[in-house]
C-alpha cells in the first residue's frame, strides 16, 4: 500500500540552519495496517506524512502509494490518494463554506470537477446518513457553517470527509492533541471505528504512548529522521507503556523529560 524507500529531506541546506531531517527513512505499510507513529520532537514525524502527502518533495528516494511512485507528484495530483487530519482543527476544512459543501469538496476529490454537480439532493441525503452516525446532532446543521463548530466536532467531520474520499490512506497528524480530554477521546474512538469500518490504511502521528499502544494494529518509532522501532502482533501485544518508554530512552540515549510522553 505505501512504501517509502531511502527518503532523505534537508531543510534550507547549505546553510548554517541546514537540517538533515529524514536520514534514509524505510517503511512498508500493508494495506489495512493502521500504524502509530510516535518519536520524539524534530524526529522527522510530520516531515515524513508531508512527503507521504506530497506537501514536501524529499531530496532524494522514493514514495511508492498503491503500487504507484508518487515521489515527484504534487499534493494536488495525490489528492485521490491520501486523506489528512492535521493537529489544528481550522486546517483540513474550511470554516467559510457549510458543512454540506465541506463534505461535497471531499465526496468530489480526485472526480473530474466539469463532469460532476457542486451539490446535489443524493450527495445531501449520503451526507445526512453520514452525519448521523456521529450522534452529535450536525445531520440537521448541514447549511451551517463550519466555522460554527467545536474542535472536537471538527475533527469528527474531517474524519468523515476521509471516507467520502475515494482514496483508502488516512493520515493524522496528532490529530487530537488540541482538544480537551473528553473530546479526544471521543475523536480517537471514532477513529479507531471509521478506520475498521472503512478498511483505511492509517497512520496516526501522536505523542501519547498509551495511544500508541492502545489503538492500531503496528507501532514505529523514528529517531533522527530513521524508523528505529517496529513492533506489531503478539510483541506489540505484550509491551507496556513503561517498555516503550524504556525503548524510547536507550534510543535517545537519555532519561525522557517531556511530560506529555510520560503522561499521556
Ligand atoms: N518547512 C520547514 N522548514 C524548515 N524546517 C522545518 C520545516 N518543517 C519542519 N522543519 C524542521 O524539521 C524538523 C522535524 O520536524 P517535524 O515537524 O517533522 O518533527 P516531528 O517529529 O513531527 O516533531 P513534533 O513532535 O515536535 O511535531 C524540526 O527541527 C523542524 O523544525
Amino acid at each position: 500500500m505505501i512504501k517509502v524507500e531511502e527518503l532523505q529531506l534537508t531543510f534550507n541546506a547549505n546553510t548554517p540552519i541546514e537540517n538533515h531531517v529524514l536520514r534514509g527513512l524505510n517503511l512498508n505499510i500493508k494495506e489495512g495496517e493502521f500504524v502509530t507513529v510516535i518519536g520524539s520532537n524534530g524526529a522527522g514525524k510530520s516531515t515524513l506524512l508531508n512527503v507521504i502527502s506530497g506537501d514536501l518533495i524529499a531530496d532524494s528516494g522514493y514514495v511508492i502509494i498503491n503500487e504507484k511512485d508518487v515521489s515527484h507528484l504534487p499534493a494536488w495530483r495525490r489528492a485521490g490518494l491520501v486523506a489528512r487530519v492535521f493537529q489544528d482543527p481550522m486546517v483540513g476544512t474550511c470554516g467559510n463554506l457549510t458543512i454540506q459543501e465541506n463534505l461535497a469538496l471531499a465526496y468530489n476529490r480526485g472526480k473530474r470537477s466539469r463532469l460532476i454537480p457542486a451539490l446535489n439532493h443524493k450527495m445531501t441525503d449520503i451526507f445526512r446518513e453520514k452525519l448521523r452516525v456521529l450522534d452529535l446532532g450536525l445531520e440537521n446543521r448541514l447549511s451551517d457553517m463550519m466555522g460554527l463548530l467545536s474542535g472536537g466536532q471538527r475533527q469528527a467531520v474531517s474524519l468523515l470527509m476521509s471516507t467520502l474520499q475515494p482514496s483508502k490512506l488516512l493520515l493524522l497528524d496528532e490529530h487530537t492533541a488540541a482538544l480537551d480530554p473528553k473530546t479526544a477521546q471521543f475523536v480517537l474512538e471514532l477513529t479507531n471505528q471509521i478506520v475498521k469500518e472503512n478498511k483505511l490504511t492509517t497512520m496516526m502521528v501522536t505523542h501519547s504512548m498509551k495511544q500508541a499502544l492502545h489503538y492500531g494494529t503496528r507501532t514505529v518509532m523514528l529517531h533522527q529522521g530513521r524508523v528505529v522501532l517496529d513492533v506489531s502482533g503478539e510483541e506489540r501485544q505484550k509491551l507496556t507503556v513503561a517498555d516503550l518508554l524504556t525503548k524510547f530512552e536507550k534510543t535517545r540515549g537519555e532519561e525522557v523529560t517531556d511530560d506529555t510522553l510520560l503522561l499521556g
